[in-house]
C-alpha cells in the first residue's frame, strides 16, 4: 500500500503555512493511503508529475493547492513517497529539478543534495583555493572521510574549501548527514568523537548490520529515524500539521533520544547544551519516560526558576503526555513555589526593592559599616549559600568566590546585622525567598523527601539553597535527579557547581551541540557576544565550558541592527519594523519585542499599542499569546522562543546596568560576575529569535555589541 512519508525540511516550514495548504497535505496524504500507486500517478487532482530537467528523476512534484505544489521523493523500488517541500508552484519546480537523492552507505539513511548549486559552486572554489595542504579538510585522510559516510562526490566537493565560512555557504547544499559530519570536523572534533556523535546515533536508528543495497529507498526511508517521519494514522498528521510542536515529538534527534529514553541512571543525570539545543525538550521527554515507569503513590516534580517557564513547561507536557491522570502526578512549579508549600507559610516574600532600606536598618542595629548591598551579597553568597547557623561557623567559613577580603576581626558587625535582619523580618512577618527555601530544605530533611523523581529545566542560576531543597526533595536513587542547564545563560547572580552542592554527575552528562531554533547567522552573531569569554561549567567549576561544535542547520537573514538619534526615533523604527514583520505574514504571537527595563516595555507596548498592532507585555501566567506582540523584559524572555524578536534599548548605560553590577570596590569577583551575566542576558534575550533578529538603540551602543563602526544613517540602518 502506498504511504506518504514526512521529511523534516517540511516539518519545519510548518509553523508558516496557510490552513489551506496543510489541508491540501493533508488530503494529499490520504490519496496516498485509499489509492494504488497506479490511480496515484493517474489521480487528476494530485498530478504526481516528472519534471523536465530534472537531475533525478525520483524528484516529483504533487498538487497542494492552487498555486502550490510538494515536491517528493518517488522512489523506483518500493510504495514509500516522501514529501520533501511545499513551496508556491514555480519555486517548488525550480527547486525540485536541482535535488538529487541517494542512501548514505555508512548511516543507512537516505540524503537529499541540491546538486546542480554544489556543482556550480566547486569549480568556482577550486580555481582560488590555496595549495591542498591549506584546505579545511587537509588532516582527514579520504579513507577517514570515506569511514563517516563521506561519499565520493562530496569528497570533491569538501575538498576544494578552505574555511568556516566556505564550508557555511556550501553547507544548505550538502547532503544531509555528510554535512553534520563535515561540521564537527571543522569544528576541531577528531574522526572518533565524529563517529560517536555523528554516524552511531544515527545508526542506532537502524536495524540492520547488512550490506547497505543503495537503490533500496525503502528500507533506508526507515533507517532515516532522525529526518522522516512515518505517519501511521490521521490523527497523528492531524496532530502534526496543527500543533508544530508535535513535530520535534516524531523527530526527536538519536542523541536527544538517547538522553530522554535511557532506561536509567545509576545516580543524577545531566543535559547540557547552548541556547535552542533542545534542553527543554530533552527533560519533557525524560518526564514522560519516568512516568511510564512509576510505581503507585510515587510523584514527580517538574521544576524551573520563572513562572513564565512553568506556564511553557505545563504546556509543552499537555503536548506530550495525553492522559491527564498520569499527567496530574506531575507537579509543575518553580523551586521558590515549592519551597513555599514545603513550609505552608503565611509569612510574605520580601520584595527587592524592600531589601536595602532593611539592610540598612540592621546594620545600624548591629554597628556594622559594611554597605547594604555588601552585606545581602554576604548573607546570599556565603551564609545562605553555606548553610551557616552559627557565627563560630561563620568566623572560620571561607569565603570561595567573593573578591573582598573580611579578617576574622571585622565578622562579629556583618554577622550580628545578618541576625538583626532575619530577626526583624520574621518579627514583621516577611521573609526571602532564598530564606524559605533553606527553612523548607531543613525540614525535608528531617521529615524525608515527597517525590520519586525530580527533572529541573533552566539549572544554571539556582542557589545552593535551592539545590539543597531539591537535593532533599528525592532520596538518593537511581533517577533521582534529570538536571538541564547552560552555563552561558546564566543571568541572576548565584554562580554554583553541582559538585560544590554534592550532587555527582560524572558518567552521566551529555552535551548537546545542535541548535534546532535560531539560524545559522543569528546564532553566529549572538555567539559572538561571549566569544573570549570563561564560562565555568554547571557541573564543576574548576573547568571551563565552551560552545565549541555548537550549531545550527538552519539558515536565513542574518540580525539587523538600527542605530537611532533619540528614543522616540528607536521607537518609531521598532514599530515599522514589526508592521514589516506582521505584512510578511508573521503573525503578532510568533513576535517578542524585549528591552533591559519594564518602563522601556512600556513604552514599547504603548507605542505598538497606539500604532494599531495588538501588543501585550508578558506575564507570568501567560508567556504568549495568539493574538498580540510579546513585550517583556530581557529576564522574562528566559527560555521562551518567537519567529521574530527584536531587543530595543540596547544603549550604553542600560546593557550592562550599572545598577546591577557591583562596583568594583565592593566585590572585585562579583564586579566581573555581574559583568558577564548582563552580557549573557542579552545573548539570552537575542537567542530566542528562530528567524528574524533586530536589535536596536539610541545613542551610544551597548558596549558588549560588535563595533559597527559607522555613522548612524539618515534611515538609522547600520550597514
Ligand atoms: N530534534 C528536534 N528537531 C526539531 N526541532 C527541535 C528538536 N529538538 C528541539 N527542537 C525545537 O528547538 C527549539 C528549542 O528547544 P528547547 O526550548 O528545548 O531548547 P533549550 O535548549 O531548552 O533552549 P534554551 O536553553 O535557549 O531555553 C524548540 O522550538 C523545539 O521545539
Amino acid at each position: 500500500m502506498p504511504r506518504l512519508a514526512f521529511d523534516i525540511a517540511f516539518c519545519a516550514q510548518l509553523p508558516k503555512l496557510q490552513g489551506t495548504v496543510r489541508k491540501g497535505v493533508f488530503d494529499a496524504w490520504e490519496k496516498f493511503e485509499r489509492l494504488t500507486l497506479d490511480q496515484l500517478f493517474k489521480d487528476p487532482g494530485l498530478k504526481l508529475e516528472s519534471l523536465k530537467n530534472a537531475r533525478d528523476p525520483h524528484i516529483r512534484t504533487i498538487r497542494i493547492d492552487r498555486g502550490t505544489r510538494a515536491v517528493v521523493l518517488a522512489p523506483d523500488s518500493g510504495d514509500t513517497y516522501v514529501l520533501l517541500r511545499v513551496l508556491p508552484h514555480d519555486e517548488a519546480n525550480s527547486w525540485a529539478v536541482k535535488q538529487k537523492a541517494s542512501i548514505n552507505t555508512v548511516t543507512r539513511a537516505v540524503e537529499i543534495r541540491d546538486i546542480a548549486v554544489l556543482e556550480e559552486l566547486t569549480p568556482a572554489y577550486e580555481r582560488i583555493a590555496p595549495a591542498p595542504e591549506q584546505r579545511l579538510f587537509a588532516r582527514f585522510s579520504d579513507g577517514d572521510l570515506s569511514a563517516l559516510g563521506i561519499d565520493g562526490t562530496t569528497l570533491r566537493q569538501a575538498r576544494v574549501l578552505t574555511s568556516l565560512e566556505q564550508l557555511d555557504a556550501f553547507a544548505p547544499f550538502f547532503p544531509q548527514d555528510q554535512r553534520e559530519v563535515l561540521e564537527y570536523l571543522a569544528a576541531g572534533f577528531a574522526v572518533e568523537d565524529v563517529w560517536r556523535e555523528v554516524v552511531a546515533v544515527n545508526l542506532a536508528a537502524t536495524d540492520s548490520t547488512e550490506p547497505v543495497n543503495p537503490a533500496d529507498y525503502e528500507t533506508a526511508i526507515r533507517h532515516t529515524r532522525t529526518r522522516i517521519a512515518l505517519v501511521t494514522g490521521s490523527d497523528e498528521l492531524r496532530e502534526i500539521l496543527d500543533k508544530p510542536f508535535a513535530a520535534w515529538r516524531v523527530f526527536l534527534h538519536p542523541s536527544q533520544h538517547r538522553v530522554a529514553y535511557r532506561p536509567s541512571y545509576s545516580g543524577p543525570a545531566q543535559v547540557t547544551g547552548g541556547p535552542g539545543t533542545g534542553k527543554t525538550v530533552v527533560a519533557l521527554h525524560r518526564v514522560r519516560h519516568l512516568l511510564g515507569h512509576l510505581r503507585d503513590g510515587d510523584r514527580i516534580l517538574l521544576t524551573t526558576y520563572t513562572n513564565a517557564l512553568v506556564a511553557a513547561l505545563r504546556a509543552g507536557l499537555a503536548e506530550l503526555v495525553d492522559d491527564e491522570t498520569l499527567r496530574d502526578r506531575v507537579d509543575i512549579m518553580t523551586v521558590d513555589a515549592f519551597a513555599g508549600r514545603v513550609l505552608s507559610t503565611s509569612r510574605r516574600p520580601l520584595r527587592a526593592d524592600e531589601e536595602p532600606a532593611r539592610w540598612q536598618q540592621a546594620a545600624r542595629a548591629a554597628g556594622s559599616t559594611g554597605s547594604p548591598q555588601f552585606l545581602a551579597q554576604e548573607y546570599k553568597h556565603v551564609v545562605l549559600a553555606q548553610n551557616l547557623r552559627t557565627y563560630e561557623q561563620y568566623e572560620t567559613a571561607e569565603r570561595k568566590g567573593r573578591g573582598s577580603a573580611l579578617p576574622v576581626a571585622a565578622r562579629p558587625p556583618v554577622w550580628g546585622a545578618i541576625e538583626e535582619f532575619t530577626t526583624r523580618l520574621a518579627s514583621d512577618g516577611l521573609r526571602t525567598y532564598l530564606e524559605t527555601c533553606s527553612e523548607a530544605a531543613d525540614l525535608l530533611e528531617r521529615t524525608g523527601p515527597r517525590y520519586r523523581h525530580v527533572v529541573i529545566d533552566e539549572a544554571q542560576d539556582l542557589h545552593p539553597a535551592q539545590w539543597r531543597l531539591l537535593r532533599a526533595a528525592v532520596p538518593m536513587r537511581p533517577d533521582d535527579l534529570f538536571i538541564a542547564g547552560d552555563p552561558h545563560q546564566r543571568i541572576y547572580d548565584s554562580k554554583v557547581s553541582l559538585k560544590a552542592v554534592g550532587i555527582k554527575v560524572a558518567g552521566r552528562s551529555t552535551k548537546m551541540r545542535k541548535n534546532y531554533r535560531s539560524t545559522h547567522e543569528i546564532l553566529s552573531w549572538s555567539t559572538a557576544l561571549l566569544v573570549g569569554r570563561p564560562f565555568a561549567e554547571l557541573e564543576d567549576d574548576a573547568r571551563h565550558e565552551t560552545l565549541l561544535g555548537y550549531r545550527s542547520a538552519l539558515h536565513g537573514s542574518g540580525p539587523e541592527m538600527h542605530a537611532a538619534s533619540s528614543l522616540e526615533a528607536e521607537l518609531t523604527a521598532l514599530v515599522a519594523r514589526v508592521r514589516s514583520w506582521l505584512e510578511d505574514g508573521v503573525s503578532p504571537g510568533d513576535i517578542g519585542v524585549s528591552a533591559r527595563f519594564k518602563r522601556t516595555c512600556d513604552r514599547v507596548a504603548e507605542r505598538l499599542s497606539a500604532a494599531g498592532i495588538p501588543a501585550q507585555r508578558l506575564r507570568a501566567d501567560r508567556p504568549t499569546t495568539v493574538d498580540a506582540v510579546n513585550v517583556g523584559t530581557m529576564h522574562s524572555f528566559k527560555g521562551l522562543e518567537y519567529r521574530c524578536v527584536a531587543v530595543a534599548g540596547v544603549h550604553d548605560g542600560a546593557v550592562p546596568f550599572p545598577k546591577a553590577v557591583t562596583p568594583v570596590d565592593v566585590d572585585r569577583l562579583q564586579h566581573e560576575a555581574d559583568l558577564l551575566a548582563e552580557r549573557c542576558l542579552l545573548f539570552v534575550a537575542c537567542t530566542r529569535a528562530r528567524d528574524g533578529l533586530y536589535v536596536s538603540w539610541a545613542g551610544e551602543p551597548s558596549p558588549f555589541l560588535p563595533q559597527q563602526g559607522c555613522e548612524v544613517e539618515e534611515n538609522g540602518a547600520v550597514p
